[in-house]
């Protein structure tokens, strides 16, 4: 079974990558929010997949690394795009989150990147 915990977050950032007349060339900012789904049995006595409270632990720790901050700056988001933010948020909870089954990232409210593991 799957369960989804979301966690928001304000920043700042610029795509390097982009041409300069792509508006995100700039700086700018959003309100990100991350979904973050682990998957697995449900356990018969909890009746948990995994407790929401361990996740908000966990996830909240690693979600202050990136609000309000300038994304360019935190190490290995250099280049901070919506698909880069779900992967390192991946890369950095699924060593403590063996569960974790997917990360999206909402960069707006239309436009989000879904990260399911390199094999996936
Ligand atoms: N595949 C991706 N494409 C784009 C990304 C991305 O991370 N992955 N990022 C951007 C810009 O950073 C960002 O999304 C621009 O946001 P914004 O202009 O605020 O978004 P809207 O188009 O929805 O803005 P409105 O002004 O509300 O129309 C671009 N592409």
């Amino acid at each position: 079974m799957k369960i989804s915990q979301a966690f928001k977050f304000e920043a700042a950032h610029r795509l390097p990558n982009v041409p300069q007349t792509h508006r995100c060339h700039r700086m700018h900012g959003h309100s990100y929010r991350v979904e973050v789904v682990p998957n697995g049995a449900v356990d018969p006595h909890t009746g948990f997949v995994k407790d929401f409270f361990n996740m908000e632990e966990a996830f909240g720790l690693l979600i202050k690394k990136l609000d309000h901050h300038c994304l360019n700056e935190v190490p290995g988001l250099e280049n901070p795009t919506a698909e880069n933010i779900a992967i390192w948020i991946w890369d950095h909870a699924k060593p403590r989150l063996a569960q974790l089954w997917s990360v999206r990232v909402y960069e707006t409210t239309d436009s989000w990147a879904e990260y399911d593991g390199p094999d996936r």
